[in-house]
Formats: structure tokens, sequence, C-alpha cells
């Protein structure tokens, strides 16, 4: 194996893989970030055994302890959040500036739960029996595998580990394959901060193997996973079947209302943030745009002149706003889905390969003019620059189309009435509401996730993150 390889931890060690791959930078393939140890099934076994070994010590230490571990890898990843940008940039393709404010994020995460870390509590209950005393109190879950995509790489593994370690839990962690250096770098802060051996292990590789090895292990308690709806369902039957706790967060395809008396100073740059921002790679964007006849054709005509000015390309270029997508794959599927939409009978603008100077995966933002809501390109989420521009006459039915959806992860309306905003925040079959905000860009301390198809199990995020990474026990006690 390559000695630059990075290697996976596992109890402690940095070991090479069963093999190893090449992490491309998809504004220019011919830059190679780095080549990455991939682990094996029996590698995922030691690191869930180490978890194991590792849970006892753990779970018991001092709040103290883990909140200063936490507190730690924050002010690291302060205080490198230009470098590990620049990295997360060069491996995932969004902006420079996305990217750092992403790892700041991931910092800020780290801060928060160090705080949780010292701040879990139970409660002290009358007993219907006299005295007896009934106290309710929150223990670890015990193992946890968290699995989690490309297109947060150092925020979405950050909000997972951050809480798992905080409450007492160990860790076996297996990033995307498509972005394994925000994670390793991760790794090495948890590690070089001074994390007991086995408590936190890194094993990366593909879903197939290390995800799927994961998901079965008998040491494994809880998974925490982010990505898509397939994988999503088959985990939470794998789940089932291991009797594991789980938490799921996949797909959406997100409604933002553009009512007939919004501000389009306002509407115009939310929809282009919510719909374009990030080559349109998150889960919370929006890509059904629900305008209100009234204000169609002036929305439309404003949309358009903005999105054709949108500057593509090189995400460590200052001046760009969209980057490239992440991968071939993902660049065939949305110009899949823009040729999809022109056969359904929407007016497609934009949504074309790019060429640039260097080799890479890029694409214009595109609009599906004149969509309906019932097209497979408004139904199905394609996870790029695209959206469908549906248009509607008043509230009620703008509300009903933007439920009509087998997702709920976030929704939104632009607006200057508080009578609409707050009939759509209470109406709205969403997890999370926006009013005249993009429908993605939340805050780190407060819960995530969506209902019907986006998301299954309890939130994550903030101080109900508890839910998922603590097991409640109900104790009794005789005072004689
Ligand atoms: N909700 C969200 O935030 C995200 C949604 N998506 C959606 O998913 C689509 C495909 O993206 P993709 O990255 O392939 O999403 P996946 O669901 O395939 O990947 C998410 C994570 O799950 C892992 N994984 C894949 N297969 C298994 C398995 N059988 N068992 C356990 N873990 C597994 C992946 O590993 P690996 O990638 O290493 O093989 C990755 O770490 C996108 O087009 C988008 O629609 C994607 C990313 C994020
Ligand atoms: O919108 C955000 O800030 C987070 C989005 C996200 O977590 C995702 O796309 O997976």
């Amino acid at each position: 194996m390559s000695e630059l390889m990075k290697q996976n931890l596992i109890a402690g060690q940095w070991l090479d893989g069963a093999e190893a791959a090449e992490n491309l930078n998809p504004a220019d393939i011919s830059d190679c970030i780095g080549v990455y140890a991939r682990a094996s099934v029996e590698q995922v076994n030691d690191a869930a055994q180490a978890a194991r070994a590792a849970l006892p010590a753990w779970s018991s230490a001092s709040p103290q302890l883990r909140a200063d571990l936490l507190e730690a890898v924050a002010q690291a990843l302060f205080a490198r959040k230009d470098e590990i940008g620049t990295l997360l940039a060069r491996e995932e393709g969004k902006t420079l500036a996305e990217a750092i404010g992403e790892t700041a994020r991931a910092a800020q995460v780290f801060r928060f739960f160090a705080g949780e870390a010292l701040r879990v509590g139970g409660d002290a209950v009358a007993s219907v029996r006299p005295n007896v005393d009934v106290e309710v109190q929150r223990e670890p879950v015990g193992v946890v595998g968290l699995i989690t995509p490309w297109n947060f790489p150092i925020a979405i593994p950050a909000w997972k580990i951050a809480p798992a370690l905080a409450y007492g839990n160990t860790v076996v962690f297996k990033p995307a394959d498509l972005t394994p250096a925000s994670a390793h770098i991760l790794a090495e802060i948890i590690h070089a901060a001074g994390c007991p051996a086995g408590v936190f292990n890194l094993v990366m590789g593909r879903g197939s193997v290390v995800g799927d090895a994961i998901s079965t292990h008998p040491e494994v308690d809880a998974i925490s996973f982010t990505g898509s709806v397939p994988v999503g369902r088959d985990l939470a039957v794998t789940a089932a079947r291991g009797m594991k706790k789980i938490q799921l967060e996949m797909g959406g395809k997100n409604p933002m209302v553009v009512m007939d008396d919004a501000d389009l100073d306002i509407a115009v740059p939310t929809v282009l943030n919510g719909a374009f921002f990030s080559t349109g790679q998150r889960c919370t964007a929006s890509s059904r745009i629900i305008v209100d006849a009234g204000i169609h054709d002036a929305f439309v005509e404003r949309l358009l002149r903005d999105m054709g000015a949108l500057k593509v390309g090189n995400p460590l270029d200052s001046a760009t706003q969209i980057g490239p997508v992440v991968s071939e794959k993902q660049l065939s599927n949305n110009l899949e889905y823009v040729k999809l939409a022109g056969a359904e009978g929407a007016e497609v603008i934009g949504g074309e390969r790019l060429s640039h100077e260097s080799v890479g995966y890029f694409q214009a933002p595109a609009a599906f003019l004149n969509a309906t809501n019932d097209m497979q390109s408004s139904r199905q989420e394609i996870f790029g620059p695209c959206a469908s521009i549906i248009k509607v006459a008043g509230f009620d039915e703008a509300l009903a189309v933007a439920n009509d959806t087998e997702f709920g992860l976030s929704s939104g309306i632009c607006t200057s009435s508080l009578k609409y905003a707050r009939e759509f925040k209470r109406q709205s079959e969403a997890g999370m509401v926006m009013v005249n905000l993009p429908t993605a860009g939340v805050d780190y301390h407060v819960p995530f996730g969506g209902r019907k198809g986006s998301s299954h199990g309890s939130r994550e995020q903030g101080r109900y993150a508890a839910e998922f990474y603590t097991a409640l026990k109900t104790s009794y006690s005789f005072a004689g």
C-alpha cells in the first residue's frame, strides 16, 4: 500500500484496508486528493468489537471528560476551517465559502454537544405507591453505527458523531466512498484530541461492503443513516431484523410556495439559493417552486434572468456561485431528468452539461417551466440544480400541491401575509417550514428531520438528539 494512503482508525490504530481508492476532485478529475483505504468486512468486525470493548469505560466516564474532548475537537475545527474547507470544496465540489461555512458548522455542533454532555438529566417522579421513589434516567444506547452521504461530508458526520460521544456511546463510522477526505481529517482531529482507543472508529469503503457489515453486525446496537430512500428503506428492514434502533434521514422533493403578495426581492434570491446553491445537492433543496398565478410571469422573468447570471465554475474561484456535480454518475442522472422533464411537457431552460477548461462535472442550473405536480420530474428527487416551476391559483391550491408528495422534509413560503405564513406553517406536512427563507440551510442547534418518506425515527440535532443516542431507564426503590 502507498505510504501516502489514508488509513482507517480501528481500536486506536491507523490501518491499511483490504483495498484502496483514489479520491478525485469533481471540478478537475486530474486532481487526485489522495488515496483512501477501504476496510474489509473483518476490519468492520474489529471496529465493532473495539467499540464494544471501549463502551464500559467511556459510558461511565465523567461527563467532563467527554465535554473536554468535544470542545477540543471544536477548537481544532475552528482553527483549521480554511484548510479543511478547501479540502472539502476540492472533494465534494461546493464553493469554498460554503465549504468553510460547513466546517465552521461542524465545529459549532461539537461545541454544542460539549455543553450537552454536561446536561444529561432525568426525572424524579412521585410513585403511586407509598415509600417508593421512581427515577427516569438516560443511558447510552451502546455501540452506534453511523453511515453518512457525500453532500455534507463534515457537517453530517459531526452531527452524528458529536451527540453519540456526548451521551457516552462508542462509534463505528462509515463516510461516503466518494468523500473520505473530510471524514478522515475529522477522525485525525478526534484521535489527536485524546479520544480513547476504540471509542471512535473510522471504517472507509463502499456501502455495499462496509455499510452492510456495520448494519448487520450483532455488536452494533443502533444505526443512524443519511442518504437515499432505497438504501434507507433496506436498512430499516435490516435493523428491524437485528432489533437495532434506527434513525433515517433521506430524500426530499421540497416545495417553495411563492404567493402573489410576495416581495420579489426576497422571493427570487430565496428560490435561487434553495434550488441551485450547493449545486442542488441538499436533501432540503427546493425542487418544486409553486407559484401563484398573479405573480407567476413576473417571478419567472426575474428568476430566469438571475438564474442565467449565476456563475458555475471551479469551487476554489471566489467568483463561483455553483460548483460541479459530485460525480459522473450523479451528473448523468441529472441530465436524464432534464430530458425527462422535456419529454413530459415542461419547457426546459438550462440544465445542459457545461464544458470548462478543467475536466469536471459541470451543469447549468435548470428550470422546468409549466411543470405539473404529477410529472415524474416533479415527484422524484433529482439531487441536482433542477427545479420544477408549477403554476397554481391561490393559497389553497398552493398548499395542496405542496403537500402532494411522498416526502416531507422541508417546505417554504414567500409571502407578505401573516395569515398565509401562519396557515402554511400549520398545514405543511414537512418537518421544517420556512417563511421568506430558503428551504435549505438550517441552524445547528434545533431539530432536523422530516415526515412521511423523508425520515424515520427520532430527530437529529439539538437537544432532541438525546432521543436517539440514549435509552431510558426507569428505576424504583423502596425506602422501607
Ligand atoms: N438525504 C440526503 O442527504 C442525501 C440523499 N441522497 C440521495 O441518494 C442518491 C444517491 O446518492 P448515494 O450517495 O448513492 O446515496 P446512498 O444512499 O447510496 O449513500 C449514502 C450512504 O449509505 C451508504 N450505503 C450505500 N449502500 C449501502 C448499504 N447497502 N448498506 C449500508 N450503507 C450503504 C453509502 O456508501 P457509499 O456511498 O460509500 O457506497 C453512503 O455512505 C442521490 O442522488 C440523492 O437522491 C444522497 C446523498 C445525501
Ligand atoms: O439544509 C441544510 O442546511 C442541511 C441539508 C442536509 O443536511 C442534507 O442535504 O443532507
